[in-house]
């Protein structure tokens, strides 16, 4: 399995969703410290708003100064906006595109365009053939839309998600088959902390690698879920230096406090050392 080189380069344990007809936001997610932004012209912008949604999220890209990559959410292949929606994307130097209700690996490829893909699985299609949309190259990961996958398949709103949990588990699968980042899908409530919170936690249990998020206020806690404590840091340090001592020793298996641990342990603590490294104090913020 090749992991795609965006995965390995920085966390996207938060990425802010920011609507393109709001000049506002659009100035303001710019002093966010979210890992990611993706600038929408899909669902958040009113047909009659497209065109000038367009053109402000080209003047956003193009002024620059943005502290993380910026992804840009395109309208559909099948709508009228789509193809103009990608040309811009392109030439504004946006850092990869976002392609909505994504259902097969031919539309990934149609639309493409040589900048790296993060393809929405909100369909029931979409969920089913995941594995074969996140094999293609330009795919860089794969992003859940809970809200519309929701209503494609009639189920009711769960406090734990649990109608949702097989897709959520099918999207996870297929990305980390193929090396690729699952993100997890937005909380809709933003006045519920402690909702998203618990959230974010069942997503970072999942498997999931960070959540989209639609509010400034929901960026700290999805780093805190997603990020790694300084306790944990500490414990992954432990088990390296465990590991270390029953290396040394000749040891093939090791114990530490207690509980077995093998090579993918001290593999497992590399990457949270590691995760921690480029996060460093920014994680709980
Ligand atoms: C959800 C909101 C409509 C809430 O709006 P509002 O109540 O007006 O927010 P606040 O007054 O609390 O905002 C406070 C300040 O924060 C700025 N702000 C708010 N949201 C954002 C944002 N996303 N990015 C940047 N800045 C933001 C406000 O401008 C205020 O600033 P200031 O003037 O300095 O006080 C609203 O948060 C919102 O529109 N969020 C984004 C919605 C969105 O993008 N939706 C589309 C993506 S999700 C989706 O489509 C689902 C998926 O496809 C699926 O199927 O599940
Ligand atoms: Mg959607």
């Amino acid at each position: 399995m090749r992991t795609h080189p965006s995965a390995l380069t920085r966390p996207l344990r938060s990425v802010l969703y920011v609507p393109g007809d709001k000049p506002r936001a659009l100035e303001k997610a710019r002093t966010l410290n979210a890992d990611a932004v993706i600038l929408d012209l899909e669902d958040a912008v009113a047909p009659e708003h497209k065109a000038a949604a367009r053109g402000n999220v080209r003047a956003a890209l193009l002024a620059g100064g943005w502290p993380g990559p910026v992804f840009v959410r395109v309208n559909g292949p099948g709508s009228a906006w789509a193809a103009d929606d990608c040309e811009m994307a392109r030439q504004s130097g946006a850092a990869g595109l976002v392609l909505p209700k994504v259902e097969d690996a031919r539309t990934v490829t149609a639309l493409a365009c040589g900048l790296p893909v993060w393809a929405m699985i909100e369909t029931p299609a979409g969920v089913l053939n995941a594995p074969a949309i996140a094999a293609v190259p330009d795919v860089a990961g794969l992003l859940v839309g809970a809200n519309d996958l929701a209503r494609a398949l009639r189920t009711r709103p769960h406090p734990q998600r649990l109608p949702l949990l097989h897709a959520l588990s099918a999207v996870v699968l297929a990305a980390r088959a193929h090396g690729k980042l699952p993100l997890d899908a937005v909380y809709n409530d933003v006045r519920d902390p402690e909702g998203f919170a618990a959230e974010c936690e069942q997503g970072r249990s999942l498997g999931f690698a960070g959540k989209t998020v639609i509010h400034p206020d929901q960026i700290g806690p999805a780093h805190a879920a997603y990020g790694v404590t300084p306790q944990q840091a500490e414990e992954a340090r432990a088990v390296l230096a465990a590991w270390g001592d029953a290396r040394a020793a000749g040891k093939s298996v090791a114990t530490f406090r207690g509980a077995l641990i093998e090579q993918m342990h001290a593999d497992e603590a590399a990457e949270v050392l590691q995760l921690w490294e480029v996060t460093g104090e920014r994680s709980a913020h």
